[in-house]
């Protein structure tokens, strides 16, 4: 039973048989000019592009590739961050985004750059009028994640493209979670970078992309030294097969997006109707009607002792701080599981972690002296506890 599918998901085997010629008699390199086996792999290198232009209804000379997300986020932050850096020293992103959006701004911010970190309402949304006050003269760039990771909520990303572009700032999304989950055209949007990952739409690991806009034009300085692949901007040999793997996964998701998104959305309805139906007190963490169907944070109240901390940093025992930027009280950010149904999700899958979910929360519940104290109808928040 795999319900982890923002974490990554499986490849599917068409994605894999479209790649296994590449790994054994199409092997040459794509940048090898004066061969047949390097113009045969440069070839499926540019049907892949267009294919993962396609997704996000991009031109193909649009796209680099890179190793994933966390990369296309590294370049486009620093990248235009650093480009633009005489004129305009100031970015914007929000509490909730990535770790590797986060961190690029704190490395900018150590360098003299000034950054806002945008806060989320309870709903996991941004407020399009803080946004709005954020943006000053000086702003170059708005970093905001199309669909988060960790509770599936979409922000508006349409309105967020129009006010930057009005403001002439530059719009990036990492859109990790994104692509190929829901629609997402750049040019309605007016999205000017965005960050794909590979492995999370049923494609390899290790292989992404990001979307640069070309009218009007962005600039961005390159993160990487050496033979100047990928319009200078990525240097390094585009490993050939991962990028088929990737245009083909973007290629099926593109195609088959209306299909999974009503397997996916019976299946999470039975999974939520299967909990709230057999248990009390669970609350779904983030907007109920803004997300990702694929998606759900539930969080269990009382000492449900899974502390499961972050669903993508459970080595910590710390609350998520998506959680907690969303103000969701530190027990019940504790006690918070988030479920990740995908394309090859079956029901009975779902049903069997309908009633392990139940019947541990009722387990720990029967041990735990608060849920019984709640039964009786005593609000917790008005004890007085001896300690502290
Ligand atoms: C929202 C988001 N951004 C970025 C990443 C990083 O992607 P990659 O593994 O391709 O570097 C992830 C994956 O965990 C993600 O969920
Ligand atoms: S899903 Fe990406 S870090 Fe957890």
């Amino acid at each position: 039973m795999y319900l982890d599918m923002q974490a990554t998901t499986p490849l599917d085997p068409r994605v894999v048989d479209v790649m296994l010629p590449f790994m054994t008699e199409q092997y040459g390199n794509p940048h090898s000019r004066t061969h047949l086996y390097g113009w045969e792999a440069e070839d499926a290198v540019e049907v892949a592009r267009a294919q993962v232009a396609g997704v996000i209804g991009a031109d193909p000379k649009e796209i680099i590739f890179t190793s994933g997300a966390t990369e296309s986020n590294n370049l486009a932050i620093k990248g235009v961050a650093q480009f633009y850096k005489d004129k305009k020293n100031h970015i914007i992103t929000t509490q909730t985004d990535h770790k590797c959006v986060l961190d690029s701004c704190r490395y900018l911010q150590q360098r003299g750059f000034d950054v806002t970190y945008l806060p989320v309402e309870k709903n996991g949304l941004i407020n399009l009028g803080q946004l709005a006050d954020a943006i000053r003269p000086e702003t170059s760039l708005v970093s905001v994640m199309a669909v988060n990771n960790e509770i599936g909520v979409v922000q508006p990303l349409m309105e967020i493209g129009k006010l930057c572009r009005q403001n002439k700032v530059f719009f990036h999304t990492d859109a990790a979670q994104a692509v190929g989950k829901i629609p997402i055209d750049v040019n309605a949007m007016n999205i000017d970078l965005l960050s794909i990952s590979g492995h999370k739409l049923y494609g390899p690991k290790g292989i992404g992309a990001i979307y640069i806009r070309r009218r009007p034009r962005v600039r961005l300085e390159a993160q990487m030294s050496g033979g100047g692949q990928e319009r200078g901007l990525r240097s390094g040999t585009v490993p050939h097969f991962l990028a088929v793997g990737l245009g083909a996964a973007c290629d099926i998701a593109a195609q088959e997006m209306q299909r999974d998104q009503g397997h996916i959305k019976r299946l999470s309805e039975r999974l939520y109707n299967g909990i709230l139906s057999q248990l009390q007190g669970v609350v779904l963490n983030g907007d109920p009607l803004s997300r990702y169907c694929g998606n759900i944070n539930l969080s269990f109240a009382y000492d449900v002792a899974v502390s499961s901390g972050s669903a993508c940093t459970s080595a910590s025992l710390e609350p998520s701080y998506v959680l907690r930027a969303l103000g969701v009280e530190e027990d019940m950010a504790h006690t918070s599981i988030r479920f990740g149904i995908g394309r090859f999700t079956t029901e009975a899958e779902v049903d069997r972690a309908v009633e392990l979910t139940v019947q541990h929360v009722n387990k720990l519940r029967e041990m735990s002296p608060l849920w019984e104290m709640v039964q009786e109808g005593i609000d917790l928040k008005t004890i007085q506890w001896s300690q502290h």
